[in-house]
């Protein structure tokens, strides 16, 4: 992953590209909108008491023109703000219900994305999913011909890269679903170096056990074929059919995939969230992310258990979206 972080680097210097920080008070976050700023390839925007925030810049050698800090008790920022989500809820927002939701850092830095005022945001270290993401679906929206975001993890161990979705979103994804997940998670694979082959996972190899479960992903698999048959996709497969090219000469020996995916879409997101954390915490795995797909701008969520490197990366990342 250095790699294509030291490219991505390269890649945002002097672009001045603005990424929102909402969680601003938490020591991870604000170490890591030091670094971004210091190395000046990220303008980190801070939300929160605009006059101690600059303080605290200041002492950790900041160059105040190298940040933006927004007061969230300016109240002609937060008015205007609340307005225009009200246009945009179209009647499902009151502007009472705008203006609470307008105090809510996760609102209020979306809405900052929504105005082109930054250019994406990552949160989530303090607040869950659910909370970090609701504001991008109801005012970001996904771009035409994506029906649902999804999140994936791009997990790295020394040279090892791989892609697992979906680790975030959506609970009980539909064949439809899976599908559309699978054709975005290869042209996220291809956005960060890798030549996707994508494993539709399950607890069956090619009918090895039927069930509405198995039947869901073999019926995903067909669909994707059909949406973009220049994926290199198979499944259904469990996961040692997918990565052991043992284990997959055995149980699939006509698959495109040999024991060789890199790619690997859940059926759940019990599956997808118990998965990629066994992986990072039993594997030792670096996991970067979740990077949202499907979104009008990158908004991106972390764990709650993430580091400061983890936020500095996935700020990178998001920025390189913009690009
Ligand atoms: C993502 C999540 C928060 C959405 O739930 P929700 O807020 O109840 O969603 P709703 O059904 O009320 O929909 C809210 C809006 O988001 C949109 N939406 C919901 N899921 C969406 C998806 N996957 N992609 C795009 N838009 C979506 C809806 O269309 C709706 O838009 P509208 O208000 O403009 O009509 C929910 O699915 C969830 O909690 N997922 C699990 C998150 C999690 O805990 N992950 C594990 C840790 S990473
Ligand atoms: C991605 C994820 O699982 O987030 P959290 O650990 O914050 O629930």
């Amino acid at each position: 992953m250095a790699d294509i972080l030291d490219i991505l680097k390269d890649q945002l210097k002097e672009k001045k590209i603005k990424i929102v920080l909402p969680e601003s008070n938490d020591e991870r976050i604000f170490e890591a909108a030091v670094k971004l700023a210091k190395e000046k390839i990220v303008v980190p925007v801070l939300l929160g008491n605009k006059e101690k925030l600059e303080m605290k810049l200041t002492a950790a050698n900041v160059d105040l023109a190298d940040c933006i800090v927004y007061s969230m008790e300016d109240a002609e920022t937060t008015s205007k703000l609340a307005t225009k989500f009200v246009e945009i809820r179209k009647g499902k927002a009151t502007e009472e219900q705008a203006a609470n939701l307008m105090k809510q850092v996760n609102y209020f830095g979306t809405m900052l994305v929504k105005e082109g005022l930054a250019d994406g945001l990552v949160s989530g270290a303090i607040h869950s999913t659910a909370d970090t993401v609701r504001p991008a679906l109801q005012i970001i929206k996904t771009k035409p011909g994506i029906s649902k975001t999804s999140g994936v993890f791009i997990m790295v161990r020394k040279d090892e890269k791989y892609i697992m979705a979906d680790c975030a979103i959506n609970i009980a994804p539909t064949s439809q679903d899976l599908a559309e997940i699978a054709i975005e998670s290869a042209k996220t694979a291809k956005a960060f170096g890798i030549e996707p082959k994508v494993a539709m996972l399950s607890f069956s190899t090619k009918g090895s056990a039927v069930s509405d479960e198995t039947l869901k992903v073999s019926k995903a698999v067909e669909i994707a074929n059909e949406l973009d048959p220049s994926i290199v996709l198979d499944g259904e497969f469990q996961f040692d059919a997918a990565f052991v090219p043992s284990v997959a000469k055995q149980k699939a020996p006509n698959s495109v995939i040999q024991g060789d995916a890199n790619v690997f879409i859940f059926p759940s997101l019990e599956a997808g969230n118990i998965g990629y954390k066994i992986a990072q915490r039993l594997g030792n795995f670096q996991a970067i992310g979740p990077i949202l797909q499907g979104l009008n701008s990158p908004i991106n969520d972390l764990s709650r258990g993430c580091s400061s490197d983890d936020v500095y990366k996935l700020s990178i990342i998001t920025a390189a979206q913009c690009l």
